[in-house]
C-alpha cells in the first residue's frame, strides 16, 4: 500500500502498515483480550479493509484502538480550525484553557477570538458548567446589552455562586430587585447633595492622606507599591459613599484594616467558586473546610462590620439633630426610604446594598489608575501633555497667589471637568487594560447573535472587554498603541459608543458610578502629576492577575520625585 496525501491512506499507512508500530502490537499483545474478538471483527471489516483478515483478534483490538485514538487526535484538532481551539472527547477544550492560563489569559483569549472573527464556543469537560459562547464582537454587544437585554440576566447560576457574599445586592440581582436599587441609586448619584458628598470626601482623602503618604516616600526616598496606595484610597472612598464611614486604610504606616481583609479575602474565595465544580464547593462549605472556610469567616467579618454600622446610624437618624445633617450616603438614604409595603427595608438588605457598592466603586477606579500610571511610563510625550493642559487651566486663576503655591493647590470641580485630554488619557488606558477585562450572562431563552451564533436558553455568554479594546477592525492598526489623541476631536474629548468601549459595560446596566469614577481619577492623577514625577522601578514585573479586576499580580513599583519647579513653571508661563 503507497501512502496517499489524503485522511485514509494515513491512517491505513501509519497505523496498519508502519512496521514499528505493526512490531508493537505484537510485542506487546496479551492473551487477556481474546474478549474483543467481536470488536476486532469490525474493525477489521470497516478499518483494514480484509487485508489483516486472518490475524489474531488481540492485534485487530489493538490496532482499533489506536486507530480510534490517532482518529480522534486528528479529528480534535482539525476541530480547531472550525472551532478555534481543539476539542478532546470527555475534556473539551479544558486542556487548552489550562495551557491558555499559564501565560497571560486575556491576551490568550484574544488570539482565539480573533482566529474566529470575534466569537467562539467553549466546550468545557463532560458534567461541569464550563460550556460558553465568548464573544468581542460589537454587534452582539449591543444585543446582548441593550437590544435583548432582557433575555440576557446575570442568572440563576451566577447569583447562586456568589450569594452568599452578595445577597440580593444590585451586582447579582436581575428584574424587579435590581430596577428598584438601580432605579433608587441612579437618583442618589445624580443629586447634587451626593455630588458634593464625594467630592469633599475625595478632596479630604487625597490632601489629608494620599498626598502625605507619597511625600513621605520622596523624603525616605524609598519606593512604593502605587497599586496598593490608590486601592487604599479607593476602598476608603466607596466606604465613605456606601456606609457614610471611613475604615482608615490609607493612613501613615499603612495599616491593615480588618474589614478591608475580610472584605479582599471574601471576594477571592467567592471567585474560586467559579473555578470549582458547583458539587465540590457546596461539599466544602457543608464541611466548612479549605476557601470555604475562608469565606464564612471573612463574611461574619465584614457582616459584624455592618451591622454595627447600621445600628449606630438608625441610633443617629432617631436622634432630631442627627437626621438633620442631610447625611447622603446610601446607607441613609435607603433607610430613609420604604419597600413596596411600605416598611422600612431590612438590614440584611441594607447590607446588600451597602456590600455591592463597595465591591463595585473599591478597585476599578485604582486599578485603572494604576495601568494609566504605567502607562504614562512608557509614553512620557502624553505625559507631557497632561502636564500641559493641567498648568493651562491653572494659569486660567485669577489670583497669581492660587497659581504658585504648589503645595497647597486644590483642583476645583470645575477645573477637572475641563481636563479633557486627562479624560482622553485615561480612558485610553482603560481600553487596553479595562478594569473590568470578562464580564458574563445568562441566555434566557433561545436566542440568535447578529453574527449567527445560536444561543440555547441556558447558555453562559462571556464577553471579553479585554480583547474589544485590542480588535484591528474596531480601532484601527494602531489598535496596540496607547493614543490619547484618538479620543480627542477638536480639542475636545469624544466618548466612543459603549459597545465599542465596553469598560464601564453599556445598555441599562451602564456603570452608576462612571461619572463619579472618572471624577475620582482625574481628580487623583492631576493632584499627583502637579506635584510628582515617577518611575516605575527597573526590572519591576507588570503583568495582569487573574482575578474579577485587572490587578497587576505583583503591584506597581515606583519611586517619586518632586517635579521640577522650572519644568511647571516653563509650562506655567508658555500657556
Ligand atoms: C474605572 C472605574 C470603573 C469601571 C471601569 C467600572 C466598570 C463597571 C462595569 C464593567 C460594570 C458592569 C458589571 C456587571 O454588571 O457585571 C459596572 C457596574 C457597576 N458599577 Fe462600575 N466601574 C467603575 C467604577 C465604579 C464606581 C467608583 C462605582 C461606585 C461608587 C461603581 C458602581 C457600579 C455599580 C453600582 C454597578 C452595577 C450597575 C448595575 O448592575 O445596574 N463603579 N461598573
Amino acid at each position: 500500500m503507497t501512502c496517499q496525501p489524503t485522511y485514509h491512506s494515513f491512517l491505513h499507512n501509519c497505523i496498519f502498515c508502519h512496521p514499528k508500530i505493526m512490531n508493537f502490537n505484537l510485542n506487546s499483545m496479551n492473551s487477556t483480550y481474546s474478549s474483543s474478538f467481536v470488536a476486532g471483527n469490525f474493525a477489521r471489516k470497516f478499518l483494514s479493509g480484509g487485508l489483516f483478515f486472518f490475524m489474531p483478534a488481540e492485534v485487530q483490538m489493538l490496532e482499533l484502538l489506536l486507530a480510534v485514538f490517532v482518529f480522534i487526535v486528528i479529528h480534535s484538532l482539525r476541530q480547531k480550525k472550525r472551532q478555534g481551539l481543539p476539542n478532546w472527547p470527555f475534556v473539551g477544550m479544558l486542556p487548552s484553557l489550562i495551557l491558555g492560563l499559564q501565560g497571560d489569559m486575556y491576551e490568550w483569549i484574544s488570539g482565539v477570538l480573533c482566529r474566529q472573527n470575534g466569537t467562539f464556543i467553549f466546550t468545557g469537560p463532560w458534567g461541569t458548567n464550563l460550556n460558553c459562547v465568548v464573544t468581542s464582537d460589537p454587534r452582539n454587544l449591543e444585543y446582548l446589552l441593550k437590544t435583548k437585554f432582557s433575555n440576557f440576566p446575570k442568572g440563576e447560576y451566577f447569583r447562586n455562586t456568589v450569594r452568599d457574599l452578595l445577597g440580593d445586592g444590585i451586582f447579582s440581582a436581575d428584574d424587579e430587585i435590581w430596577q428598584r436599587q438601580r432605579k433608587t441609586a441612579s437618583l442618589e448619584f445624580h443629586s447634587t447633595k451626593f455630588r458634593s458628598m464625594t467630592t469633599e470626601s475625595l478632596l479630604e482623602l487625597v490632601h489629608s492622606r494620599l498626598l502625605p503618604v507619597l511625600e513621605e516616600s520622596v523624603k525616605k526616598s524609598v519606593p512604593v507599591d502605587l497599586q496598593d496606595i490608590l486601592l487604599r484610597l479607593t476602598f476608603d472612598n466607596v466606604c465613605m459613599i456606601a456606609f457614610g464611614v471611613d475604615p482608615g486604610c490609607l493612613r501613615p504606616g499603612l495599616p491593615e484594616i480588618p474589614f478591608a481583609r475580610a472584605f479582599e479575602d471574601a471576594t477571592e474565595a467567592t471567585l474560586f467558586r467559579f473555578v470549582t465544580p458547583t458539587l465540590t464547593w457546596r461539599a466544602m462549605r457543608s464541611l466548612n473546610i479549605g476557601t470555604e472556610k475562608k469565606l464564612t469567616d471573612s463574611i461574619r467579618e465584614v457582616d459584624k462590620f455592618a451591622e454595627e454600622v447600621i445600628q449606630t446610624r438608625k441610633k443617629e437618624l432617631s436622634l432630631p439633630t442627627e437626621s438633620e445633617k442631610q447625611r447622603s450616603d446610601l446607607l441613609t438614604v435607603f433607610m430613609r426610604l420604604k419597600d413596596e409595603q411600605e416598611r422600612p427595608f431590612s438590614d440584611k438588605f441594607l447590607r446588600d446594598i451597602c456590600v455591592n457598592f463597595i465591591l463595585a466603586g473599591r478597585d476599578t477606579s485604582s486599578v485603572a489608575l494604576s495601568w494609566f500610571f504605567w502607562l504614562l511610563n512608557r509614553n512620557p510625550e502624553v505625559e507631557q501633555n497632561i502636564l500641559a493642559e493641567i498648568c493651562q487651566i491653572v494659569n486660567e486663576r485669577k489670583d497669581a497667589k492660587d497659581k504658585e503655591d504648589l503645595d497647597n493647590l486644590i483642583f476645583k470641580p470645575e477645573e477637572v471637568k475641563k481636563m479633557e485630554y486627562l479624560q482622553a488619557a485615561l480612558s485610553e488606558a482603560l481600553r487596553l487594560h479595562p478594569s473590568v477585562p470578562v464580564d458574563h450572562k445568562e441566555v434566557l431563552e433561545d436566542d440568535v447573535f447578529p453574527d449567527g451564533t445560536v444561543l440555547k436558553k441556558g447558555t453562559k455568554v462571556v464577553y471579553a472587554i479585554y480583547t474589544m479594546g485590542r480588535m484591528e477592525g474596531v480601532w484601527g492598526k494602531d489598535c496596540r498603541d496607547y493614543k490619547p489623541e484618538r479620543w480627542v476631536r477638536d480639542g475636545r474629548f469624544m466618548s466612543e459608543s459603549a459597545y465599542k468601549f465596553t469598560a464601564f459595560n453599556g445598555g441599562p446596566r451602564l456603570c452608576l458610578g462612571k461619572d463619579f469614577a472618572y471624577y475620582q481619577m482625574k481628580f487623583a492623577a492631576a493632584s499627583i502629576l502637579y506635584r510628582y514625577t515617577m518611575k516605575v522601578e527597573k526590572d519591576h514585573p507588570v503583568i495582569p492577575k487573574m482575578a474579577l479586576t485587572m490587578y497587576m499580580k505583583h503591584g506597581l513599583k515606583v519611586r517619586l520625585s518632586r517635579r521640577n519647579q522650572t519644568e511647571l513653571q516653563k509650562h506655567l508661563k508658555t500657556n
